[in-house]
């Protein structure tokens, strides 16, 4: 039988992933859309034949849904979280898990109490070809330990309701969480360094943004985030080893020759640049759902690392100082835990 799934949140991110459930994935079906906006819950779920309940309360206690997906505005997962390990039901989160540390150590005690992993957080390039080839060849020990990482996140533009906070909380967050994953690592600090500003940009915003990270076995790591670069939606990541150096590849995309000019597109959003990346997540979830195992994407303890350093950030730009980023000691529990 398909693992009937409840949605909470059918804004830009819930729609696509509704659709990815009901036409990409097999072994699932949407059967609950709610929205604090009830006309757009509606429409969403009407596409596919579910039901519209009231609130997140309403639809994770249902009979008809055996697993959560949020998908709605950050400060409110905790909430839906923590209901859905009460209810003991699977919960996928998108990212943030939670804003606070806080309010993340709530969830990861009420899953260690629960006994059982039930919540997945959406930290989706952990499922990307890329990544996975590079962390193949880290691991293999190919490049010699790791040493030095240069990564850059660009977005062609952001809306105005993008602040300078969520260059951290919104955008380093995903490489924050892969570059734990790939290092088998953790960051111990953070710094932000804040060049010339473009001139095409909000007023209000700081544009680029440089943040050096130091993680607890000494690699350094700069990461640009640059959220009004134009040319396109632009990942990069370079691992320099004692012996060699490993990079993340461009998406696979045609040469063109002609006039004289050689060029091959470069994407313009992180929907096209993570398609098979959110596929697989999704197949991968389910799979594990199906079979009754636990989930095995990134875990709650992942969602507050992620957090945890994210504030930090936040942090260490508005004071202008290196901080640290005070995380507690990672519970047995998670051990083995969100390994991908
Ligand atoms: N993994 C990724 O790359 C990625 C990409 C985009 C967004 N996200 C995350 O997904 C989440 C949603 O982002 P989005 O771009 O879809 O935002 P959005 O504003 O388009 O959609 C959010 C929806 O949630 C609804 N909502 C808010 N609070 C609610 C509540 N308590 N109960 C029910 N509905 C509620 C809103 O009305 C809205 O329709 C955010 O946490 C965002 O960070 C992740
Ligand atoms: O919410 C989005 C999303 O997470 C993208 O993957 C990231 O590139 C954007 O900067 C962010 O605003």
């Amino acid at each position: 039988m398909a693992v009937r799934v409840g949605v909470i949140g059918a804004g830009w991110i819930g729609q696509d992933h509704i659709r990815r459930l009901t036409e990409t994935v097999t072994g699932a079906q949407v059967t609950a859309v709610t929205d604090i906006d009830a006309a757009r819950a509606g429409e969403a779920a009407a596409r596919v034949g579910a039901r519209v309940p009231a609130d997140g309360g309403e639809l994770i206690a249902a009979d008809d849904v055996d697993a959560v997906l949020v998908t709605s505005w950050g400060p409110t997962h905790a909430e839906h979280v923590l209901n859905a390990i009460a209810a003991g039901k699977p919960v996928f989160c998108e990212k943030p898990l939670a804003t606070t540390a806080e309010d993340c150590l709530k969830i990861v005690e009420a899953e260690m109490a629960h006994g059982r992993r039930l919540v997945q957080v959406g930290f989706m390039r952990r499922y990307d070809t890329g990544y996975r080839q590079l962390k193949q060849v880290i691991d293999s020990g190919r490049i010699g330990e790791p040493l030095i990482v240069h990564c850059a996140h660009r977005n062609p533009t952001v809306p105005q309701s993008y602040t300078s906070d969520m260059a951290a909380l919104d955008t380093a967050v995903h490489e924050i969480d892969v570059l734990r994953w790939l290092l088998d690592d953790e960051i111990i600090s953070t710094q932000v360094i804040t060049p010339r500003a473009t001139s095409k940009r909000f007023e209000h915003l700081k544009d680029p943004q440089i943040m050096l990270f130091e993680t607890a076995k000494g690699v350094r790591i700069d990461l640009e985030v640059f959220v009004n670069c134009q040319y396109g939606y632009d990942i990069q990541c370079e691992t320099v080893g004692e012996e060699g150096l490993v990079r993340l590849p461009d998406p696979a995309a045609v040469g063109v020759r002609t006039a004289a000019r050689h060029s091959t597109e470069v994407l313009t959003d992180w929907v096209g640049r993570f398609r098979d990346a959110f596929d697989t997540e999704f197949r991968e979830w389910i799979t594990a759902l199906t079979a009754g195992d636990e989930p095995t994407g990134p875990s709650a303890w992942d969602g507050y690392a992620a957090t945890v350093v994210s504030n930090a950030t936040v942090a260490a730009r508005q004071s202008g100082r290196v901080i640290g980023t005070d995380m507690k000691p990672r519970p047995g529990f998670y051990a083995t835990r969100g390994l991908v």
